[in-house]
């Protein structure tokens, strides 16, 4: 019997060096996806849009995935494999980003309008390839993590994605200067060079496979193939619906908060959208002013969660508990919701941000490998699209109904917002927030209580079966 050859993937230099390049992916469209949120008020002033239009532009990214487009790409993957995929999905969201990106520019025409319908064209189209982009690049996570270091593979793949979130957010008003068009070009151009490395990391692909397929003896393990009959015994299992409308109401409540939470912070706190000059500060006084920044606040909370998720993760792997952590995630994100609404206190403020960043820690480190112990192996993929779908008709409505209700509630006083004599009342949007956390506190209840029935074990540790 010839002996197994080694493989590319049996070098932990080879594996960590292509978990960063294919990583680097994650961190331009998780970059693109949110960093609109830090020009916020740029946008307004600059484009001359109000906050409903800028929801309907950070929203245009969920649109054509609510009508099935993550499902599509995860056919395309399962039937065509990583490499085609990524090169269609990379193509997608490229495109996509550059559209945006000359929109902005004027190049499709100056009136706001024009700007406008173009910026959510490219956005839409951005959006289809960042969703099956992150399927993609997880599904190349484990081609070359499974039977080695997973688990801490996804959370690093994760963490990059963060990054891009909380940079983005953080900085993108410098990037720009000060305007909009530079800073969404920058944006653009870090998908592009997300691509330009996800194609340089085919080469290791078509290694591998040559060598796994030289060593594959006859009767190997069956591809995972997508099938409509799985779709419906998702839908028919108690455990995965509870799971994904949890999802759903969470999410909603966190991405979209993300969106506004700079806006936030200036319109009711006093907080800056740009920095004054620190040169000539003292270290504390530089401190202040960055804690007293509305997007470089909001870029602690995705930055937290770097650190915090792993954590969380392997309490949830050692101890288990992962139903009743998303339980507290729940309310925690409650209590981070009524906090930023109902109250005026800046210190209040601050405990609510850091709740909301536990929150956003704890609640997927214990959620994403329940869907493991939920659904059947074979069925992980179709059930991470399907659950992505759906979590996108819950993003889409939140991120353009917080502008809309901000418009709505606020409407007698738009006009002295414009003029910079009034600040935005957000505390009905935020409240509405609060809603999705009861209802995901009920959620997570229900799922603890089909995990009692079903014995799904989420409640035990890694490895340890449910009797
Ligand atoms: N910036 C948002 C990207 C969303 C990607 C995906 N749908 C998702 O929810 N991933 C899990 C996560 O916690 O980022």
């Amino acid at each position: 019997m010839d002996a197994i050859k080694k493989t590319l993937k049996d070098s932990a230099a080879i594996r960590w060096l292509v978990l960063v390049i294919i990583s680097m992916f994650m961190f331009g469209t998780y970059w693109f996806q949110d960093f609109m949120s830090g020009l916020k008020g740029l946008m307004m002033s600059e484009l001359g849009i109000n906050s409903s239009q800028f929801g309907l532009i950070i929203s245009s990214t969920t649109w054509a995935n609510m009508v099935g487009m993550i499902m599509v790409g995860g056919i395309i993957l399962d039937k065509w494999g990583i490499r085609v995929a990524g090169v269609v999905f990379g193509i997608v969201a490229s495109l996509g980003a550059s559209i945006t990106a000359m929109a902005t520019y004027g190049v499709f025409g100056d009136d706001p309008g024009t700007m406008m319908k173009f910026m959510m064209a490219g956005r839409m189209l951005f959006g289809i390839g960042l969703e099956s982009i992150c399927v993609i690049v997880t599904r190349t996570t484990v081609k070359w993590f499974k039977g080695y270091e997973l688990a801490l593979a996804m959370a690093i793949n994760v963490a990059f994605g963060r990054f891009g979130t909380a940079f983005g957010t953080a900085f993108s008003v410098e990037i720009g200067g000060g305007h909009v068009a530079p800073a969404v070009a920058f944006a653009a151009s870090l998908i592009g060079f997300g691509f330009i490395l996800f194609l340089a990391y085919l080469i290791f692909d078509i290694r591998l496979d040559k060598q796994v397929n030289a060593n594959k003896k006859e009767g190997g393990e069956p591809e995972e193939d997508f099938k409509f009959s799985d779709l419906v015994k998702l839908a028919t299992n108690k455990g995965f619906i509870y799971i994904t409308l949890l999802c759903v109401a969470f999410y909603s409540a966190v991405f979209p908060f993300i969106q506004y939470a700079p806006d936030l912070l200036v319109n009711k706190f006093g907080f800056t959208y740009q920095l004054p000059d620190l040169s000539s500060m003292t270290l504390f006084e530089k401190i202040g002013a960055i804690f007293h920044n509305g997007p470089k606040v909001t870029g602690l909370i995705p930055l937290g969660t770097i650190l915090f998720t792993p954590i969380f993760g392997s309490i949830v792997d050692k101890k288990g508990k992962a139903a009743s952590l998303m339980i507290l995630g729940a309310f925690l994100l409650i209590f981070a919701h009524v906090s930023l609404s109902l109250f005026n206190s800046v210190t209040l403020g601050y405990l609510g941000l850091v709740s909301l960043g536990v929150a956003f820690a704890l609640v997927p480190a214990a959620m994403w490998p329940s869907v493991a112990k939920i659904v059947a192996e074979n069925r992980l993929g179709t059930a991470y699209s399907s659950m992505f779908t759906i979590q996108n008709w819950g993003l889409g409505l939140f991120f353009w109904g917080i502008g809309a209700l901000l418009d709505f509630v606020n409407r007698a006083d738009l006009a002295a917002i414009k003029a910079g004599e009034k600040m935005y009342d957000y505390t009905i949007p935020i409240l509405t927030l609060v809603i999705c956390g009861v209802i995901s506190i009920f959620l997570a209840f229900m799922l603890l209580r089909a995990d009692k029935q079903n014995k799904y074990g989420l409640e035990l540790p890694s490895g340890v079966e449910a009797k």
